[in-house]
């Protein structure tokens, strides 16, 4: 398996892939800097190259891990040396149809993942061109679930929803989870303490919501003592357009995957 570029979105994923049992030496990665290729043999032990024919030489499974203002550079250099192998894109919002124009009629797997995969916990959805056979179907699969969840997209321009929901989504969390140490600490609180309280208040909330058995609504609810504290905090939120907000940032980001993949 090969990965042209080694930035963050690839170390997050090389990082769940040998975690889950994939072997660092079946793994090359691509990447022109010669610091990163040096950071990514000591951290996970896979081979690097730096250049792009050579690297993905014996590769059946091609991982492009670059930024979507960088793919046509990577075309132009990978020439043919694709053909035969298996295309899994992650870059955010560049459509089948471009990359196709750029690297040939070869399998694609268009993917938007998202850096929690690192901890095998990512959420990530796919959609493949008509060249993907079934086996290269439940390759890309594979690969995918090892880092965390795989959803098979029946269109492909959910993928840029798929972007503002899971892969952009983690930088909603982290805003809030900084807001909330930063307020925390203002309240009195040392920064360390406010850290802790307020990581714990985020991942025991998120394992409850994820069990599924009960509404997050609900479960705010239960949170929501009548005229308590709780409500004299979510009441100005919801009447500032909380919702709203939520709502313009995620159209945003959509938008601004589809205006990436878009630009030549
Ligand atoms: N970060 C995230 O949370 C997510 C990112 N993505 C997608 O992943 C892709 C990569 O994003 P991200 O990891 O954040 O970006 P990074 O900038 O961290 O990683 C990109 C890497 O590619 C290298 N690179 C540049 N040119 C080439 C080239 N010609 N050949 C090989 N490697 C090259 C860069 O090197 P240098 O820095 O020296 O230019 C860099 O190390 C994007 O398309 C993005 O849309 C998808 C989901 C989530
Ligand atoms: O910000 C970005 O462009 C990338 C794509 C999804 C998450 N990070």
């Amino acid at each position: 398996m090969a990965f042209i570029g080694g930035g963050n979105m690839a170390s997050a994923i090389l990082g769940g892939l040998i975690a889950q049992g994939m072997a660092p030496a079946q793994i090359i990665v691509i990447d022109p800097g010669a610091d990163q290729r040096a950071h990514l043999r000591a951290t996970y032990g896979v081979r690097t190259a730096d250049d792009v024919t050579a690297g993905c030489a014996e590769a059946d499974t091609v991982v492009l891990a670059v930024k979507p203002q960088v793919i046509a550079e990577v075309a132009e250099r990978v020439g043919g040396a694709l053909k035969g192998k298996l295309l899994v894109s992650i870059a955010a919002g560049v459509p089948i149809a471009r990359l196709e124009a750029l690297f040939g009629p070869i399998a694609i797997v268009r993917t938007m993942p998202n850096t929690p995969a690192l901890l095998g916990l990512g959420a990530t959805g796919m959609f493949a061109n008509d060249c993907v056979d079934a086996a290269q179907r439940a390759r890309a699969k594979t690969i995918v679930e090892a880092f965390g969840l795989c959803v098979d997209l029946p269109r492909e321009d959910l993928l840029d929803a798929v972007t503002a929901v899971s892969g952009s989504g983690p930088a909603y969390f982290y805003l809030l989870i900084e807001e909330m140490i930063r307020a925390g600490a203002s309240l009195g609180f040392t920064r360390e303490d406010a850290t802790i309280m307020t990581l714990q208040t985020a991942l025991g909330a998120a394992s409850m919501a994820a069990q599924g058995d009960v509404p997050p609504e609900v479960l705010r609810r239960r949170v929501t003592s009548p005229n308590g504290t709780t409500h004299a905090a979510i009441t100005p939120m919801q009447k500032d357009g909380f919702a709203d907000m939520v709502l313009r940032a995620m159209t945003a980001f959509r938008d601004k995957a589809v205006e990436l993949g878009r630009a030549e």
